[in-house]
């Protein structure tokens, strides 16, 4: 019998899912028992994507959840925000382990999530076991837990670019202005008229201007480093791309910092952290640096007329910001080393 961990997943046939099953199948301790559709039950997975062909022979199965639980060991839910609220209450109910890797479960404050999201929050007694899997930062909390909720795609990279000044106070906490690019595999693989090839190809658009979704997210992992209630400005543009992620955020330093001291900050608290990587001064990263990895790459640059800092941070929506994190949050959670089955070399170029 095989003493793998047994693995499913919920929504397979989404990308979200689908670069879980790419990351999972070359896991060492990890066994994919089965892959879930919510529509198209009994048909084999590599007919919706023929890149799985002789690599996953699996049919879909349907939502089953005594069917899961006989399966299974842990869930991955890569579903539409609204699915977890129902669904993980009864997967942990059966003994599972859960990690959502949509908003369902993000934001502890309910009232917020309503109106972000537009959608009946969580019951508080499954939100409180909760645990906001964001690996760098609040990873303490994940070892043994049964329930992750994965942090979304933009406040990964967000958050991460910020975490440092934030946690030492060194910036003006109303200052903070995030700068935000997605691919367009961030909008998952349902058709909408801003991803119609015609409309993004050649174009770049701003979207949700005020009003995204992973405001409050951001917010409240700030706020929870400082202390301090902080609220952000927050846009978001789609590029032309397939992947990737740049957050450029920019900040008023309330204190006399050189640029150097900073930098240091940086390197020294992320400092054996595998999958962050400070760029040297003058140096910043772009998006394909990560593409395909699990790495989120900061650069940063003090401009001394101004006293502001400029801060780009970089990841891989698909990978560190959703399929990846996830991942590594899973490894945290068994007592694993946080990179097994992570260590992939960008694809370059
Ligand atoms: N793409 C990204 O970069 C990131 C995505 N996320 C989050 O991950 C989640 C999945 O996103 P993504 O993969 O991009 O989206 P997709 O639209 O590509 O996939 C979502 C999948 O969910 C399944 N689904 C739809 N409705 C239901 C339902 N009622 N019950 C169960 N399953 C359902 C669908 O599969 P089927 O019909 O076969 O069941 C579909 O394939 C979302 O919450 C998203 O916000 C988070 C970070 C980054
Ligand atoms: C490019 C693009 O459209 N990206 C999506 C990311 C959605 C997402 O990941 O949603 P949750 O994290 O809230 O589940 C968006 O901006 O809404």
């Amino acid at each position: 019998m095989s003493m793998k961990l047994r693995a499913a997943i919920v929504g397979s046939t989404g990308y979200g899912g689908v670069e879980l099953i790419r990351l999972l199948l070359t896991h060492p301790n990890v066994e994919i028992t089965s892959v879930i559709s919510s529509s198209t039950a009994g048909v084999p997975i590599a007919d919706g994507y023929p890149h799985l062909n002789q690599i996953l022979t699996e049919n879909l199965d349907g939502i089953d959840i005594e069917q899961i639980a006989a399966k299974a060991d842990v869930v991955f839910l890569a579903t539409p925000h609204g699915v977890s609220i129902d669904l993980s209450p009864k997967l942990l109910d059966a003994g599972l382990k859960v990690i959502d890797l949509s908003g369902d479960f993000r934001l502890k404050d309910t009232a917020a999530y309503e109106q972000w999201y537009k959608h009946k929050p969580a019951d508080p007694a499954y939100l409180e076991k909760a645990v906001y899997g964001l690996c760098e930062l609040f990873g303490d909390e994940v070892p043994g837990a049964q329930f992750i909720s994965n942090p979304g795609c933009y406040p990964t990279a967000s958050i991460l670019g910020l975490a440092p000044l934030a946690a030492k106070r060194w910036i003006d906490l109303k200052s903070i202005i995030i700068d935000a690019k997605s691919g367009v595999s961030g909008a998952g693989r349902g058709l909408s008229q801003t991803v119609h090839y015609a409309e993004i190809n050649e174009n770049l658009l701003a979207y949700k201007v005020n009003r995204h979704q992973h405001t409050p997210e951001i917010e409240q992992a700030i706020s929870r480093l400082a202390d301090e209630e902080v609220t952000v400005t927050f846009t978001t543009h789609l590029v032309p791309m397939t992947r990737g992620i740049m957050s450029t955020i920019y900040v008023n330093l309330n204190q006399t910092r050189s640029e150097q001291e900073i930098h240091d900050l940086f390197s020294s608290y992320y400092e054996g952290r595998a999958f962050v990587r400070v760029r040297k001064l003058g140096k910043y990263p772009g998006t394909k640096e990560v593409t395909g990895s699990n790495y989120c790459d900061i650069g940063l640059s003090l401009d001394a007329r101004t006293g502001r800092l400029t801060i780009v941070s970089v990841i891989d929506n698909m990978v560190k910001g959703a399929a990846g994190q996830a991942v590594q949050n899973l490894n945290i959670m068994m007592g694993w080393d946080e990179s097994t089955g992570l260590a992939f070399t960008p694809v370059y170029p």
